[in-house]
């Protein structure tokens, strides 16, 4: 069994033990406030859109265990802000990542930039419960879904007014999520079946994120060294999360990330 077959045999066992009746998730989901348009704020449509940054809230991980002791997650999403975050991600997934939908409602009480629920999403269930906790973004995984899943599963976040942000780890599954009509396109360079993290998985598969599509790149973002080098290779925005929970200044680090970011998209696009 793989990390990722692990991580999603907990999520179906969590979600059948908090289960609401179908007809009250989706009451709650038509309740909530009106989605936000997170690829709008990936700069997508824009020639020149300076580079993104979804900052993510990120207590553990399977690779690195206990990452910070985030007290206040929505100090910390106050801060993203304040650094420039266009997406703030919260992970929700709760055996591996010590995540909550609790996480999630605190961080949206306190900011107004689209939020990224972030969890392993096998069920069409947790896109109704994203959307009735305040989430704009949904995160499909290629490696986990088949193209039907991949399908339905986003038609559902669209006409739940949300986005998807579609992860992908190799050639074929771009294609499969440009197949999906994927709008906003992430390469992890971290393999999620071996935890392996190369970054140069970006490089190698950027050109084929179809034009139109935010190019996200995912994970392994250590300092200014790899924005700039994701940057270099076309990203047009960044998932960090490891990097900014373990800093004591997230603020000035996302800055950082942001100027040395867009300065290498300028270089790459003159
Ligand atoms: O982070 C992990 O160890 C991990 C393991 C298994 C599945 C997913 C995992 N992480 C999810 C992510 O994609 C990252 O949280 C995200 O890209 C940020 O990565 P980083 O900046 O390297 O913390």
């Amino acid at each position: 069994m793989t990390v990722l077959d692990d991580i999603i045999e907990g999520v179906r066992e969590d979600l059948q033990a908090r289960r609401l009746p179908q007809r009250d998730i989706e009451s709650a989901a038509r309740a909530a406030a009106p989605a936000r348009d997170a690829w709008l704020a990936l700069g997508g449509g824009e020639a020149d859109p300076g580079l993104r940054v979804i900052a993510e809230i990120k207590r553990r991980s399977p690779s690195k265990g206990d990452l910070a002791g985030i007290v206040d997650p929505a100090a910390l999403a106050e801060e993203y802000v304040a650094g420039g975050a266009s997406v703030i991600s919260v992970l929700t997934e709760q055996r591996r990542f010590k995540g909550s939908l609790a996480d999630l409602d605190a961080v949206r009480a306190r900011v107004d930039v689209p939020l990224l629920r972030k969890d392993f999403t096998v069920d069409e269930y947790q896109i109704w419960e994203a959307r009735a906790h305040g989430a704009d973004l949904i995160l499909l995984i290629a490696a986990a879904l088949d193209d039907a899943q991949l399908k339905g599963f986003s038609e559902l976040a669209h006409e739940l007014g949300m986005n998807v942000l579609l992860e992908t780890h190799t050639r074929e599954e771009i294609d499969r999520a440009a197949a999906a009509g994927a709008r906003i396109i992430g390469v992890n360079v971290r393999n999620l079946k071996t935890l392996d993290v190369d970054r140069s998985v970006f490089g190698g598969l950027a050109a084929s994120i179809p034009a139109g599509a935010v190019a996200v790149a995912e994970s392994g973002v250590r300092g200014v060294e790899d924005v700039t080098h994701y940057a270099s290779q076309g990203a047009q925005a960044l998932l960090v999360g490891e990097a900014l929970v373990r800093t004591e200044d997230p603020r000035g680090l996302l800055r950082e990330f942001r100027d040395a970011g867009s300065a290498a998209m300028a270089t790459r696009l003159a």
